[in-house]
């Protein structure tokens, strides 16, 4: 179990993290999400030792991280920034690491296949493309069959097959007993693969709950029309003081109301119906919806800024 007590961190007059605590379960994958800037990789960073916090402390089952002795065998880590040695074989990089937590050989190998680099191993890992990188560093982060797992954005690059296998791989470990905690900007995929969220926002805490409630909670219920006149259906919906937009194909989507009464409406305008569906809503709509205010950089922004100029 790791827990962040009052963290906080300051950047001169940038407060980057302000008072965060939450608690990270083993068991299952907790996703950690927010928008650019929020604070995810500083907070991750004061997690592993590598900046330190103005206030507060994190605690893995009660003690520092300084406090583990071979920390590589209690903590795995993958940040966004790779620290391979480019002059070094992916086995070489291992084995340095290795060898440093009194770790032996036969693991070098063993991670080596688990992450599906053992073809490689004997290649410079500077010649790497973004997705062995990826998994070159996921593999440093089982070296010492850590019981806890803090990974920074690990489907970064990575085909459709490298994504399914990290999936398959944090539900495995999670599934073992170990604390799993991973970022991802990828909603769709964190949506599958996550059990758990802590969501932040501007340094603080905006949600730490289970995934099917994040999204119950911060999103309305819709439901998905198709029909080939949409304009039509659009005016008969704000006659019944429905909010309604069209998507794209000719799809209207309709806020707050259920498929019956949607269907009535559609019906007392004698319109014909492709579809009717209760939409369901998805991670990244509820996180959109709650992250709206805390994102740093906002498209609106720049539209606005534009507008003026022209
Ligand atoms: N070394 C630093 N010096 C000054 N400011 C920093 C430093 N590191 C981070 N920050 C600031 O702290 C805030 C949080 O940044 P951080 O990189 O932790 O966010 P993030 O959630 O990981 O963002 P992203 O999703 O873009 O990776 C930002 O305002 C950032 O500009």
């Amino acid at each position: 179990m790791i827990e962040l007590r009052q963290l906080t961190k300051r950047y001169r007059e940038t407060v980057a993290i302000d008072g965060l605590s939450f608690t990270v379960r083993p068991g299952r994958v907790t996703g950690f999400l927010g928008p650019n800037g929020a604070g995810k990789s500083t907070t991750l960073r004061m997690m592993l030792g590598l900046d330190r916090p103005d206030q507060g402390d994190v605690r893995y089952d009660g003690r520092a991280y300084h406090e583990l002795r071979e920390p590589l065998r209690h903590v795995g880590a993958l940040l966004e920034a790779k620290a391979v040695q480019s002059s070094r074989t992916a086995y070489h990089h291992l084995l340095w690491l290795a060898q440093t937590n009194r770790i032996g050989r036969a693991r070098v190998r063993e991670v080596l296949g688990m992450v599906g680099l053992e073809s490689v191993s004997s290649r410079r890992a500077g010649g790497f493309s973004l997705g062995m990188g990826q998994r070159l560093g996921i593999a440093a982060a089982l070296l010492g069959d850590p019981e806890v797992l803090l990974l920074d954005e690990p489907v970064n690059g990575l085909d459709p097959e490298g994504v399914r296998w990290i999936r398959t791989l944090l539900q495995g470990l999670a599934a073992e007993g170990r604390t799993v905690l991973v970022s991802s900007h990828l909603m769709s995929e964190m949506a599958i693969t996550a059990e758990h969220l802590v969501v932040i926002g501007r340094g603080r805490l905006l949600a730490d709950t289970s995934m099917d409630a994040f999204i119950g909670d911060n999103c309305r219920p819709q439901v998905l029309v198709r029909t080939s006149e949409p304009d039509r259906l659009l005016v008969a919906l704000a006659g019944a003081g429905l909010t309604a937009h069209q998507e794209e194909r000719g799809a209207v989507v309709v806020d707050g109301a259920g498929t019956e009464e949607v269907g009535r409406i559609a019906a007392g305008a004698g319109l014909v119906l492709g579809e009717l569906a209760t939409r369901t809503a998805s991670l990244e709509d509820a996180f959109l919806r709650l992250t709206g205010d805390a994102a740093q950089y906002r498209a609106e922004a720049f539209t606005g800024r534009d507008q003026h100029v022209h």
